[in-house]
């Protein structure tokens, strides 16, 4: 099993150490390659995605990254910046379906930014598309225009999805749906966008194919209120790539922090790249204090879809349940009375509990 690693920048070498020194203890026949992706490729080759690091992670059969960007790239050439690496390798991969699961540990109920009582066993799925819409739409620029106030720059993006894109999509989250509680909210704004309406009308098709799964619609302004409202109102979220970002950020913190939320973005056959929903923390880069939970539980969903190693999944979930049943917590989810420990201190934990 050979498995591309990226570490990428920020407090991405801080938490993938950790992933890894997880992954070793498990004793299952793994191989680690690393590359570069992000900003620490473009200072090395000039290329947030170089060739060398496609190659590994078209040859390998997971890809485990742990996040890239930072203010020093920032004012760089848009195709030179390290989010272009991202999106650079999820489109070479064919990776459109990004499956983010915000999960409450019960430990972490006062950590919520919600009341216990609202969040107490929350568990939702965010399945959000991940190589279309207006991330990827053509066309996209600034440029002068004559705009009636005379010759001034413009700015635009262009929100597409065709009907394959949304097809595909809506099958993994009707799936899921069948495999969990059987409610599917379909996340859209179909009142302003036409875009959406497409959305809509093939997510609204399928449903007669799926007469087990419940699917309702929201729009998605009304989505972010009910997310904070009611969380357990969802079970699987369906939405598109930019409306998914969002959303999944937001439901980050129903779980305490968005250091404890991993994701999975997938091809079709279950090949994956896996990675914490978070970015690369730049204030808090290189001082051992970011969450590693995210991105060892990210680890986790690599055994179970990629590998299906469930029960190895399982042992990872498990100990991440005892270290916070232990008390152990990182700067993000602390309160007082629990035990504040570093982002290798959470490893040792992690490790100690497997
Ligand atoms: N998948 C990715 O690689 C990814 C995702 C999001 C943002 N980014 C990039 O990261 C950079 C910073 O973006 P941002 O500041 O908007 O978002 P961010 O997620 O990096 O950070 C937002 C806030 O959350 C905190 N945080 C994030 N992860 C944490 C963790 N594991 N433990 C504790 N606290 C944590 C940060 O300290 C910060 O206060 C940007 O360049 C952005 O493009 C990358
Ligand atoms: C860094 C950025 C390109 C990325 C995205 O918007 O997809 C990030 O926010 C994420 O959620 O993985
Ligand atoms: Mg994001």
């Amino acid at each position: 099993m050979k498995i591309c690693v990226l570490p990428g920048d920020g407090i991405g070498p801080e938490i993938m150490a950790q992933a890894l020194r997880v992954l070793r203890a498990l004793d299952l026949d793994f191989s680690f390659e690393e590359a570069l992706l992000g900003g620490c490729a473009v200072d090395a080759t000039g290329d947030p995605f170089p060739e060398a690091t496609r190659r590994l992670a078209l040859e390998s059969d997971a890809v485990l990254l742990g996040a890239v960007g930072g203010p020093q790239w920032d004012t760089l050439p848009r195709e030179q910046r390290p989010e272009r690496g991202l999106l650079g390798i999820r489109k070479t991969l064919g990776l459109f379906a990004n499956l983010r699961p915000a999960i409450l540990y019960p430990e972490l109920a006062n950590a919520s930014t919600l009341k216990p009582e609202v969040v107490a066993g929350l568990d939702i799925l965010i399945v959000r598309e991940l190589t279309g819409d207006i991330y990827f739409g053509q066309p996209r620029g600034i440029e002068l225009r004559d705009t009636g106030n005379g010759n001034e720059r413009v700015g635009y993006n262009t929100m597409i999805y065709s009907e394959s894109e949304i097809r595909r999509i809506a099958k993994v989250a009707y799936e899921a749906a069948q495999k969990r509680n059987g409610r599917l909210c379909s996340v859209d704004k179909m009142n302003v966008l036409e875009c959406t309406q497409l959305w809509r009308d093939i997510v609204s098709d399928m449903a007669r194919d799926y007469p087990d799964v419940q699917l309702s619609h929201m729009l998605v302004d009304n989505a972010a209120m009910q997310l904070v409202r009611n969380p357990k109102q969802f079970d699987v979220m369906v939405t598109g790539n930019m409306f998914g970002d969002i959303l999944s950020d937001e439901a980050s913190m129903l779980t305490g922090s968005i250091g404890m939320l991993p994701s999975a973005s997938l091809d079709a056959n279950n090949k994956g790249l896996y990675e914490p929903s978070h970015g690369s923390a730049p204030d808090i880069a290189g001082q051992d204090k970011a969450n590693p939970l995210a991105t060892i539980l990210s680890a986790a969903m690599m055994l179970r879809y990629t590998f299906a190693q469930e029960d190895a999944a399982q042992r990872i979930e498990n100990a991440v349940k005892t270290v916070l049943a232990q008390g152990y917590r990182t700067g993000d989810i602390y309160e007082p009375g629990t035990t504040l420990v570093g982002t290798r201190g959470m490893g040792d934990a992690v490790l100690a509990a497997l």
